[in-house]
This record gives C-alpha cells, structure tokens and sequence, in this order.
C-alpha cells in the first residue's frame, strides 16, 4: 500500500509509479494538476521513459497506482488496469509520432474517429486542429513528406485532438534543427498553455524545461532527486547533475552562520546565514583566477590547478583540481595572461556575495 488517497487527482494526475525490472527500480511520486505543465528532467537511464510508458500503459505498474481525474488506470493491489487506447492519455513519442501510411488530417482524425465521432465530424475537427498548428494547407500529406519540424506539430494535434486529460510528450524537441527549435518551442508553449488537462514532459534540455513548464521534477536513478518551480530549482541545485544543468558550482559543508566549512583546510564564506549541513552554490562567472595569492585577504581563496580548459560562449571555462573542484569562466584576454595550460598553477577567488548557502534538510 503506498497511502495516498484514491480520490486525490480530481482534477490532474496523481500517481505513484513503481516499476522492477532485473536491475533498475522506478519508485516515482508525481502530481500534475490540470492546467500544469511538469517538466520531468534526469540523466541517461534514470527512468523518464519508464515513467512516461507507465502513465500511457505501455508499462504496467509493478505496485502504486496511477489515478486520473480521480480514475484509477493502474492500481495493481486493487487489480486494476486500463489498457492504452482507453486512457486519456495523448502522447507525442519520437518512436511513435505519426502513422506513415496516412495523411496528416487522417493522422489527427484517428483518436477522435475512435473516441466515436462519424468520419465527417472527425475530419472537421482534425482540420481544425491542423489549422490550429499552422498545417492547414498541408492537411494531405504523408508523414514522409512533412519537414522535422511540422511532423511533429501534427504529433501535437493528434495528441491533443482527443482532449486528453493528460498529454505526455517525450523529448519534443529533440530531433529538430536549431532554428527550427526555436520556433516549435514558441508555438508548443502557446499550445501547452490552451491545454487543460495536465502535461508531463520528458526532456534533457534544461531551456525547453525552463520555458515550457510551471515546475520541474528530477529524477535520478529511479527516484525524485528534486522538485520545484524553476526559479527555486536553478538557484539551490541539490545534486551535481541539477548543479550541471543549471550551470553552477555545487559542494556541501558544514555551516555556521556565513561561514561554510567543506574541508578541513577550506571553508567559504557565503551570503546566506545557514547552521548544520549546508549546500554552497555559485556560478562559474563568479570565481577569479590569479597568479600569484591575492594580497586582499585570505577569504574564499584556494590553491588550485588547471584540469582542462574549453570554449563557454564568448568566454572560455576553466575546470579546476584542488581541493575545490569547480569550474571558473574567464575571458580570453585573462586566459592568455594567466598562461591557462592543465597543470599550471592557479589561485582562485569567490566573493562571499556570489556564494548562496542552503541547508541540506529540505525544509
Ligand atoms: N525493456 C527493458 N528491459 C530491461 N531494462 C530496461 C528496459 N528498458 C529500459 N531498461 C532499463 O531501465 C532503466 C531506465 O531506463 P529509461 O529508458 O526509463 O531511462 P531514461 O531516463 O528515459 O533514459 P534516457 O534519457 O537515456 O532515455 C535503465 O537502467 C535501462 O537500462
């Protein structure tokens, strides 16, 4: 039993996914209300997609329940289970986008010629969808003659067609060009935002993630690693993989007041006042490297080396050995200056106010 009220989703998604497998366990809390867009964000292998085909029920749940509108799908210590094509669910999967052999109008037409309507009211409706999408004059074509970008605009009419009471898209992005993806990102906000029922993402892109959705889930290894809204996940990662996709150095000590101890021979001061076990994050942008030890006082220096040294925008990123492994961006004048090969010597600086402090018990 896993506890949670039954009638809990009226309204959204409220799910609990368990799933086993010979050496991989999804053990999953999710909830999504209607109207809210989650973005659902993790490292290669950690059981997005799992979680995605659980929720459409390509996967049955091993224990949990996945519960609907206040609709059991799949509760399996109750024996239930609904099979795909009975959810309201829509998916925009890349291994599933479109059926080849059928025009766009007839791709969109599908899910609500099965949901009932005559042939007539089904295309009417699909055409407006189309329309809806920016396809309308491209209603008669095969997938096979539709740009990246477009077949997956009709995959969005045709999930959304069916008023799905949760849409389910699975890295939507992904297979598109730049330009193209900037444009598809625009448009499925717009059309995310009309929606509503709820959305579940899967993406690897923290800007999709950070554009398209009210709050971000991470999963890593199975399990919700972190959650939030976008602001509050990007500025206190809680693991290295959410530190990498926000682009900050993360570390943990133990603080007292502004200062955070995270060695025996390094301790940073911080902007934020925390006790007991503390986070520190700050951005690459924010550490100076020096020559020589800076002659304004000892505080937030160390001793490092140059590990490697790659192009970051306009700038170039420095990663760093030491006791502090960190990345630090600089200019290429200072590169230059600084003779930035791996192996060299270097002093690092952080100014206190660029480091934030946040306690390790989520509060
Ligand atoms: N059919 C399967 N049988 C057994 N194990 C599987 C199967 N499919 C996936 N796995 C395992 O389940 C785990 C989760 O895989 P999943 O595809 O859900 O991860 P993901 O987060 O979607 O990863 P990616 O970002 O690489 O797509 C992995 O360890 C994977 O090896």
């Amino acid at each position: 039993m896993d506890g949670w009220p039954v009638t809990a989703a009226v309204g959204g998604l409220d799910a609990h996914l368990v799933v086993e497998r010979a050496t991989f366990r999804l053990d999953v809390r999710l909830r999504v209300a209607a109207g809210e867009v989650v973005a659902l964000l993790g490292p290669n292998g950690a059981g997005k997609t799992t979680a995605l085909r659980a929720l459409a029920g390509l996967q049955p749940l091993t224990a949990g329940h996945v519960t609907l509108d206040g609709r059991d799908l799949d509760r399996p210590a109750a024996r239930s289970w609904t099979p795909p094509e009975r959810r309201r669910v829509g998916v925009v999967f890349q291994d599933y986008l479109l059926f080849p052999h059928l025009s766009a109008v007839e791709n969109v037409a599908f899910g609500p010629r099965r949901q009932g309507l005559d042939r007539r009211a089904a295309r009417t409706l699909a055409r407006e969808w189309l329309t809806r999408v920016g396809l309308a004059e491209h209603a008669v074509r095969r997938p096979r003659q539709l740009s990246g970008g477009q077949a997956q605009r009709v995959a969005l009419a045709r999930a959304l067609a069916v008023r799905p009471a949760l849409v389910l898209l699975d890295e939507p992005l992904a297979a598109l060009d730049a330009r193209t993806r900037l444009d598809t990102r625009t448009e499925l906000h717009r059309h995310l935002a009309a929606h509503p029922g709820a959305a579940l993402l899967v993406t690897h892109d923290p800007l999709d993630a950070l554009v398209l959705a009210d709050r971000l889930v991470v999963v890593e290894a199975g399990r919700v690693v972190q959650e939030g809204d976008a602001a509050t996940v990007t500025a206190r990662p809680r693991t290295d993989y959410v530190a990498r996709l926000v682009g900050l150095n993360l570390d943990r000590g133990d603080a007292a007041g502004h200062r955070v101890r995270l060695r025996d021979d390094l301790t940073l001061e911080a902007a934020d006042r925390v006790r007991g076990e503390a986070f520190v994050a700050f951005p690459p942008s924010a550490v100076a490297l020096h020559p020589r030890r800076p002659p304004d006082g000892p505080a937030n220096t160390w001793a490092a080396s140059v590990a490697g040294v790659e192009r970051h925008g306009d700038n170039l990123r420095v990663r760093l050995d030491g006791p502090l492994p960190v990345a630090a961006d600089v200019t290429p004048a200072t590169a230059a200056r600084l003779r930035l090969v791996p192996g060299q010597p270097v002093w690092a600086a952080v100014a206190p106010a660029q480091v934030r402090a946040y306690p390790v018990a989520e509060v």
